[in-house]
């Protein structure tokens, strides 16, 4: 069972076509940043709930989801159309394991993200425990187009407290981006040339990686990350990886 509670939309953006970030005021406060809660509308006498990482950090307000539009999604298409005033369903317990609350310390945090995957990892960057866990953070954003590429105001803010432990980079598959990496974050790390981008080597003795989004993304990357002796995490055994699989 679900314990609904009712939320008022507070905030909306849109990014580009069909890439959303919605804003509540609701009591959600305590919860482990990587968790996730449910949002949910009433459509057609039915209650359609999904699962949406929170963006914002745990006892931060407005809570905070960010998304993309899917075609012949029951839920996301009436969710773009909210406006500020307008009500949701959340549940008011977050959940998830996609957290840094059982990861070994290391020296290396890599965040590897497709599309709105990159959510969640602005929760735990607005956390303490990345900084406490690591010496350094690496975000890699992969996306289609670069218009895709979200909330860069606030990976600026992070990476002017994080002065010289703070890495992001984006790669864009389908256009050449000024500021970005060419091709799908896979693809570049089988050339090396993420890690030449960085100048970091992923390395089960000194990384610890994070892979949020698509499935074939996640697929495609535990077989390169297994392939160089990295084994994936678990609560009672650790390991060097952990996954968040979106679709
Ligand atoms: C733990 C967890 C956390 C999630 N967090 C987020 C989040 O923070 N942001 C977010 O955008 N989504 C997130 N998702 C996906 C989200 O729950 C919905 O599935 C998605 O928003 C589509 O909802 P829908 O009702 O419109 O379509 P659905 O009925 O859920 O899906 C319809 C079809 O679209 C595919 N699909 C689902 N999501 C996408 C997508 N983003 N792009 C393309 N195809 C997709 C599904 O695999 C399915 O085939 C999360 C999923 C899980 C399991």
């Amino acid at each position: 069972m679900n314990d609904w509670v009712k939320a008022r939309v507070v905030g909306k953006h849109c990014w580009t076509e069909g890439l959303y970030s919605l804003q509540f005021e609701a009591p959600i406060t305590n919860f482990v940043a990587g968790q996730y809660i449910k949002v949910a509308l009433d459509i057609e006498g039915e209650r359609v709930g999904r699962p949406y990482s929170l963006v914002n950090a745990p006892g931060e307000q407005p809570v905070e989801i960010f998304f993309n539009e899917v075609p012949q999604g029951p839920l996301t298409r009436p969710l773009s159309a909210l406006n500020p005033g307008d009500t949701v369903w959340l549940t008011a317990t977050a959940s998830g394991i996609f957290t840094l609350e059982t990861v070994q310390p290391a020296r290396d945090l890599w965040m590897l993200a497709t599309g709105t995957g990159l959510g969640v990892y602005l929760s735990i960057l607005r956390s303490p425990d990345p900084w406490r866990l690591f010496e350094r953070v690496i975000l890699v954003h992969g996306v289609r187009q670069g218009a895709d590429l979200a909330y860069s105001e606030t990976l600026d803010e992070i990476a002017n407290r994080y002065p010289g432990r703070f890495t992001r980079v984006a790669a864009v598959s389908r256009e050449s981006w000024p500021t970005a990496l060419s091709g799908r974050i896979t693809d570049l790390l089988t050339s090396g040339d993420l890690e030449r981008h960085v100048d970091l080597t992923i390395d089960p003795a000194t990384s610890h990686v994070m892979l949020c989004g698509n499935s074939a993304m996640i697929k495609d990357a535990k077989v390169i990350l297994e392939a160089r002796g990295l084994v994936r995490h678990r609560r009672q055994v650790p390991g060097h990886y952990t996954t968040e699989q979106y679709h």
